[in-house]
């Protein structure tokens, strides 16, 4: 039986691509093709097959294609187990994105439920090294792939927050109206940290029980002050006691919101932001993949896409994530400049090439590089 996978991409006015057509067998898809040939755009848009703003967090208004000024389409079908689903999404001028999944309208969370898609993109290669925002992100889409509640949580914890903070910012001091919403924060923040914690364990099991040549990560979420409470009642006292600290600060300086992603290099014990560029990203495959063996254990293996990935490994660390790729049976989108780049790939994957022509990318399926 193959893995949950697309069958079928079809883009309209989406970036580069004016109109791409393309068929899928489940195998991997290596891409190839000089920069700026609308590889990662291809990418982004199978990213949107997921909830939210997709691989370059761009939104609805700029992934038109800028020419046509009609809106963009993405249409995808995908095998799932069991089951064949069509999924539309789409966003006309000025319009928020909307997603239609067997012919009728859904929500983007919907889309959480039907295939996890996740990604490294030439962007994260300086995740361990910039700011909380972005590691906090990576964790929280690992937790979306395999708690799908997980984005309804983030939406309500948010929610809450945003108007517990206008609050704030006023100097209110309606007790009943600050005690709602804090009860709102504990019950959402609380689901959103199971949820981190529980991912983490995921990923972390994975890695012990998987052959590969990627590195362990020991992983742990950390907070910048105070660890978060343990329960809902606890977490809902903290806020009431902060509400005088935060009034000063005019926002909830503590929750769920401040969370980081704490990884060290299991065998050696070293910071990942410590190690070298290679082995953070090396790092982050290994994160991928563990996510990815994760999520096949329960029969609902992801998509992966792998932008400009390949060519930042060395060629035993390249061989060795093809080889895993193919043994969990993933589709897994992956770019590169060179063709020569998915060489050990062999007969196990399909091939595209990406060339500029006329202002649009061109998309022509090859046998083998
Ligand atoms: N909204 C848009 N409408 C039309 N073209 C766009 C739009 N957004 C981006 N592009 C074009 O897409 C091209 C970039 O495509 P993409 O990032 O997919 O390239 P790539 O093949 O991944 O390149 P690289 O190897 O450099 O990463 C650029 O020429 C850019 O101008």
């Amino acid at each position: 039986m193959s893995r949950p996978h697309l069958q079928h991409l079809a883009l309209s006015q989406f970036r580069s691509h004016a109109r791409a057509r393309l068929d899928f067998d489940g195998r991997p898809v290596a891409l190839w093709g000089p920069n700026g040939s609308g590889k990662t755009n291809l990418l982004e848009a199978v990213s949107f097959l997921s909830p939210g703003r997709g691989l370059r967090r761009a939104g609805a208004e700029e992934v038109g294609r800028r020419a046509e000024g009609v809106g963009w389409k993405i249409a995808a079908r995908l095998e799932l187990p069991g089951t064949i689903r069509e999924v539309e999404t789409q966003a006309l001028p000025g319009e928020a994105r909307s997603v239609r999944i067997d012919g009728k309208a859904a929500s983007q969370l919907d889309l959480a439920r039907l295939i996890p898609v996740l990604w490294l993109v030439p962007a994260m290669d300086r995740l361990w090294l910039e700011g909380a925002e972005g590691r906090r992100r990576f964790l929280d889409r690992a937790c979306l792939s395999l708690f799908p509640d997980h984005g309804e949580a983030s939406l309500a914890y948010e929610k809450a927050m945003r108007e517990r903070n206008r609050l704030l910012k006023d100097g209110s001091r309606d007790a009943h109206w600050y005690g709602a919403l804090e009860s709102q924060m504990a019950q959402a923040g609380t689901r959103l940290a199971r949820n981190r914690d529980a991912t983490l364990a995921r990923l972390m099991a994975a890695q012990a029980r998987a052959e590969t040549a990627f590195p362990a990560a020991t992983l742990a979420v950390v907070y910048p002050e105070d660890p978060l409470p343990p329960s809902e009642d606890l977490f809902a006292l903290a806020l009431e006691r902060g509400r005088w600290r935060d009034m000063a600060a005019g926002r909830s300086l503590a929750g769920p919101h401040r969370a980081d992603l704490d990884a060290v290099w299991t065998a050696k014990g070293v910071a990942a932001r410590d190690c070298s560029t290679g082995e953070q990203k090396a790092l982050l495959v290994s994160l991928i993949l563990a996510n990815a063996r994760a999520l096949e254990e329960e029969g609902t293996a992801p998509v992966l896409l792998l932008d400009e990935v390949a060519a930042h490994l060395d060629p035993g660390r390249r061989a060795a994530l093809y080889d895993e790729v193919c043994g969990l049976g993933l589709q897994a989108f992956m770019t590169g400049t060179e063709p020569a780049l998915f060489a050990e790939l062999g007969a196990r994957a399909q091939y595209w090439e990406a060339a500029e022509e006329g202002g649009a990318t061109q998309l022509t399926e090859r046998s083998l590089p």
